[in-house]
Order: structure tokens, then sequence, then C-alpha cells
């Protein structure tokens, strides 16, 4: 399949979210016919086409639970991106029927509605959460994960590839601990920890752009892509943001969230055990093994080699320094620095 996306339609769900607007800016540079931004909110598709006042980006209102608005979307689409969920695990604690929705009945409508229309490839955007997940977003987006894989193994002849890219915590988006850290160091407070040793991936947007385009070049049906990103504590990350703002390092232990994990998981030993090694990203390809359970218990997979899960607490721990510079390299922080400090900024 040729994927390149310049001249082509490409359609993406969520695509008013952090990612989709980088995805959205990327896709303009490189020459794309068309894009179409799909999300339930007018007022942030209003927002974006003024900020991008660029004709070839159309948008739809419409929400993935509704296959019918998903389905019209996808008409006449090259490729699909597909972003649109609930990833806050706060809210999903607390309405986990509204993970469902979305996260497993939507992604299946953009699946199904990409399929229909005859689009070449779909990549869906799922997260370290859905590795034995605790909390009802990493429950929903595995049993998306599930789906995807699913419909690659049902319908081995099927003209579109389904695809999955699993990802860690994006610095700065929206809602997360980055932006609150330092609206706490701005206001003087004294920022609240849950534990300071606690370890996240850290990835920034044009990373997570990155793997998704990987995933979308090279997949084969029911692919998961991962990216062996770095990691860090929690404890570094305020202590980064400290250095950074120039105050002295202090913080405040809260302990653990509802359905927070200290470590996360990106790919467990058993996806790694067949998984192909690209460098910097892992394939892990579909088990497409199929439903003869008989086989399954006399002829049970023997081979694999033993390793261990890829986690937050053994990928490369980046040290406090390294997270500095991350954190000056994001247009965030820059702004905010530049807020502060004028004159040294370029
Ligand atoms: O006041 C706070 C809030 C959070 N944390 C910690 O900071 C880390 C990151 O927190 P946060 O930015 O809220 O990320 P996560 O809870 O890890 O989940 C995020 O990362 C997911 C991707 O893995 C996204 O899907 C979610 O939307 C997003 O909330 C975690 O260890 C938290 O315990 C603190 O120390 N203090």
């Amino acid at each position: 399949m040729d994927t390149s996306t310049a001249g082509r339609r490409v359609l993406i769900t969520g695509g008013t979210g952090s990612f989709g607007l980088t995805m959205v800016r990327r896709l303009l540079d490189r020459g794309v016919g068309e894009v179409r931004v799909f999300s339930r909110d007018e007022a942030k598709q209003d927002l974006m086409r003024r900020a991008l006042g660029d004709g070839r980006v159309r948008y739809y209102v419409g929400d993935v639970r509704d296959f019918d608005s998903v389905e019209r979307a996808a008409r006449g689409v090259d490729f699909v991106f597909h972003a649109a969920a609930l990833k806050q695990v706060p809210s999903c604690e607390f309405f986990p029927l509204e993970a469902v929705r979305t996260n497993v009945l939507g992604s299946a409508n953009a699946i199904e509605a990409a399929v229909r229309n005859g689009v070449g490839s779909v990549v869906v955007l799922s997260t370290d959460k859905a590795v034995y997940p605790i909390n009802a977003m990493g429950m929903s987006k595995a049993m998306m994960e599930k789906v995807a894989q699913a419909y690659a193994r049902n319908h081995p002849h099927c003209g579109t590839v389904v695809s999955c890219v699993r990802y860690g915590n994006v610095m700065y988006s929206r809602g997360s601990v980055i932006p609150l850290f330092i609206d706490q160091i701005k206001a003087g407070v004294v920022p609240t920890v849950t534990d300071p040793g606690m370890t996240r991936f850290l990835m920034s947007l044009a990373d997570s752009v990155e793997l998704v385009e990987h995933a979308f070049a090279h997949a084969r049906p029911g692919d998961v892509f991962v990216r062996k990103a770095a990691a860090c504590t929690i404890g570094d990350l305020v202590a980064a943001l400290c250095q950074l703002f120039e105050v002295p390092v202090k913080y405040d232990v809260i302990g653990l969230r509802h359905g927070e994990k200290r470590t996360e998981t990106m790919a467990s030993s058993e996806e790694l055990a067949r998984a192909e090694d690209f460098g910097e990203f892992y394939r892990v390809p579909v088990d497409a093994r199929d439903l003869n359970y008989a086989l399954y218990v006399t002829e049970g997979d023997l081979g694999g080699r033993p390793v261990k899960d890829f986690t937050s607490a053994n990928a490369r721990r980046l040290s406090v320094p390294e997270i500095i510079a991350l954190l000056r390299a994001l247009p965030e922080v820059r702004a905010e620095l530049a807020l502060r400090e004028p004159a040294l900024m370029p």
C-alpha cells in the first residue's frame, strides 16, 4: 500500500485534541489533499479553523458513538487516524460505561466505517494504561485494541489495514501534571506529588505523531506498535521543573489517586516474546492462531524467548538534566519561561 499522504484524503477522529492538531499541521506540511477533523465540539473546531485558516481542512461535527456520523465522515477517505477517546483516568473511573461507549463501541464504529468505505489504513491510538489495566480507562483501551485485532484476525482478506499504537504520557497534554506543576510553581504553591518514586514514560507530541506515522507506514493487519520511550520518576520531574523555574526543590506528598499505578507497562513479556525490534520501536503482531481451542489445549505456544515486561521502571531512566532539556524543548514551557526571562530567550 502506498502510504504517502500527499494529495490524499485523511480523517482524524478526535481531530481537535492535542494529537489531532499536531497531526493536521504535519499532514498540511506534507501536501495532504484534504484532512477531515471529526469531533463533538463545534467551538473547538471553530478555534482550529481560525488558527489554521487552510481550506484543505474540513470539519465534521459528530460522535464516534454514532455510527452514521463517523461513516459519513469516512466516505471517500484514504486513511484514518482514530484518536477520539475518553482519556482521563478519574472520569472513566466514575463513569466506566461512558468509557465503554466511546473507547470500545466508538472505536468499533470508526473501524467499521473505515472498512465499509474501503479506507486503506486505520491507526487507532492506545495507551500504556491498556497493559495489565487496573483502571476503567485502561480497560476500555485494552478492549479497543482487542476489537482492532479481532477485526484483523477475522477479516484476513479485507483491504483495510487496522493497527494500533500505544504511547505513554504526552508531556504538557491537556489536564496532565506538567501544566499543573507549572501553575503551582508560578502561584508560589508547593507542588503536590502523589509519590516521588512513581515512574512514567515521557513523550512529546512530536514523538507520538512519529509513532503513528511509523505504524502507518509499516503496519500489517492487527499489529500493535510501541515506542522504546524513556521514563522518569515524578520526584525527578518536579525537581526538573523547580530548577527550570528557579525555585527551591520542594513538594508535598499527597498519595496515589483513584486507579493509579506506580509503574506503567508499555508492552508485556508475552507480547515482547513475539515482537519485532525496529530499533526505536517494537512491532507486536497479532496472535493469528484461529479459534480451534483443541489446538490450544494440546498444542499451546511453546516457543517464545523469556523476556521481561517493558515498563516505566526498567526503561531508560531520564536524569534531571535530561528532563530539563526535554521540558525546554516544549513550546508551552518556552512560552512560560519567556514571560519570566524575556532577555534570555532566543
Ligand atoms: O497533583 C498531581 C497529579 C499527578 N501526579 C502524578 O504525575 C504523574 C502523571 O500524572 P498525569 O499527568 O495526570 O498522567 P497519568 O495519570 O499518568 O495519565 C495521563 O497519561 C495517560 C497516558 O498514559 C493519558 O491517557 C491520561 O489522559 C493522562 O491523564 C502520575 O504519576 C501522577 O501520580 C502528581 O504527582 N501530582
